[in-house]
């Protein structure tokens, strides 16, 4: 599904090429495909309409700059407002309040709340050196407290004992007091789940609200949910002033709209995602990484906007020209394109950034040995002359030792690059008109190479 919206994409930006502006009319069908990739994402309808709104206000009008086309700068609005709306930037647990700093958990049963939990304590010991107490206020099933003493030992903080016989109120009172006397730095507390929203507990986790005045009250939901997350985001943003969000299961096969729905709806920060079941399974949300999963397309515009930024636009107009005008296109040139290459980060930074259907063909060549290639090819072009880069036909077998033993490679290794070179010739001649980004598509059909994303 994520290739078909890519093909999609892919497909209605070459549409659009030579447009040199974004308009309602050329704007239209990427808008309904954003549309269809966020609802096949599971997002909420309205949470949908609101921000297909929101690009196309963005969007129109917009001049299309340097090599980009309406298509492909489409893309960088729409990946741009994704990540605003998940929020920007990395947000962190606030701990700034008299310690212990009370952490209040909240969320249906199953979301994740107290695997999270000890997440969040061993997230805090380590990465915040903090004294951590846990405690559970789920006197409703018996088990949950006892899950919460096990895993609390794993993340190594410490645990409040509690019974099912307590009421929550007391215990998280207790809790406190403990924590206080014993110095903790933060206490965590872990509530009932609820299977959906009922009164009687909402009611209850308000009162421990209330007494306990919690510096963060998180919201755990499990990205799994889709759709069905907005019911529950909205009920829980009534009952308590959220203060973050933890996005639990990512790790599942979920396109992860749940993330954009839940932000919009409680309007509060996406934190944390929980990435599996283990103890340490909790990362620090990337909303930029999201937005890629939601889309469907890797880091593309993060490739894309890497390929435009390291490009020379004037040498690569330069180049298309000479190539228009049959002035040739000569080794000078293909030392450039080298060298653009290396500006982008080199081969492995790209791949990188492909989308997972493209790594997966990415992996099956050997990137160290195709830089090291790249290396060489720039060594044996840098040992020429001017002249001889610009007619290659002038070097004699003479010439192609000396230039080999200035490069440091073998002299086969020249006859190659010549050899390479000549097909390209013939290839950018047939192509009328240069651009890296035609030319790595070529080389996308050579070479076991993976088909560049536009
Ligand atoms: N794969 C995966 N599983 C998770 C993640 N977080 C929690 N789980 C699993 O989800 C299930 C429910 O997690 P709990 O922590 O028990 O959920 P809870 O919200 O505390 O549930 P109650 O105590 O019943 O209210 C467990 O099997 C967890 O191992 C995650 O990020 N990834």
């Amino acid at each position: 599904m994520a290739s078909a919206l890519s093909d999609k994409l892919s497909r209605l930006v070459k549409e659009m090429r030579g447009q040199a502006r974004i308009t309602e009319s050329n704007v239209q069908d990427m808008l309904r495909e954003v549309r269809m990739a966020l609802l096949e994402a599971d997002v909420a309808l309205p949470v949908v309409r609101d921000f297909v709104a929101r690009v196309k206000d963005k969007a129109l009008g917009q001049e299309v700059v340097g090599s980009l086309n309406p298509g492909q700068a489409l893309v960088g609005i729409v990946n741009r407002e994704l990540v605003a709306t998940m929020g920007e930037g990395v947000s962190d647990i606030n701990l700034a309040a008299q310690p212990p700093a009370v952490i209040l958990m909240a969320g249906l049963q199953g979301a994740g709340k107290t695997t999270t939990t000890a997440k969040l304590a061993k997230h805090l010991i380590e990465k915040r050196k903090k004294k951590v107490l846990t405690v559970s206020g789920d006197v409703y099933r018996p088990a949950a407290i006892e899950q919460l003493k096990t895993v609390t030992r794993q993340a190594g903080a410490e645990w409040f004992p509690s019974s099912p016989d307590q009421k929550p109120l007391d215990i998280a009172r207790a809790a406190l007091d403990h924590a206080r006397r014993q110095y903790f730095d933060v206490l965590l507390v872990d509530t009932a789940g609820r299977l959906a929203i009922d009164e009687a507990l909402m009611r209850e986790i308000k009162e421990l609200h209330a007494a306990l005045k919690p510096v963060e009250t998180l919201f755990v939901v499990d990205a799994m949910q889709g759709q069905d997350a907005v019911n529950t985001a909205k009920a829980f943003r009534e009952a308590l002033p959220l203060t973050g969000i933890v996005l639990t299961k990512m790790d599942g096969d979920s396109r992860g709209g749940a993330a954009l729905s839940v932000r919009q709806i409680t309007g509060a920060p996406i934190k944390f995602a929980g990435v599996s079941e283990k103890i340490d399974g909790l990362e620090v949300f990337d909303a930029e990484r999201h937005a890629g999963r939601i889309l469907g397309m890797g880091d593309i515009v993060a490739l894309v906007e890497q390929v435009t930024a390291g490009v020379d636009m004037e040498a690569a107009q330069k180049l298309a020209a000479k190539v228009k005008s049959g002035e040739g296109f000569d080794l000078n040139d293909f030392l450039s394109q080298i060298q653009q290459m290396k500006q982008m980060g080199g081969l492995a930074t790209l791949m990188d950034k492909l989308p997972a259907q493209m790594q997966a063909k990415a992996g099956q060549v050997d990137m160290d040995k195709a830089e090291r290639d790249i290396r060489r090819k720039e060594g044996i072009i840098c040992s020429m002359t001017p002249l001889e880069r610009r007619k290659p036909d002038l070097i004699k077998a003479t010439r192609k030792r000396r230039i080999a033993a200035g490069a440091g490679v073998q002299v086969q290794e020249v006859n190659r690059l010549l050899n390479e070179f000549d097909q390209m010739q013939g290839m950018m001649k047939k192509m009328k008109g240069g651009g890296l980004m035609k030319m790595m598509k070529r080389m996308g059909g050579m070479k076991g190479m993976p088909k560049p994303p536009f």
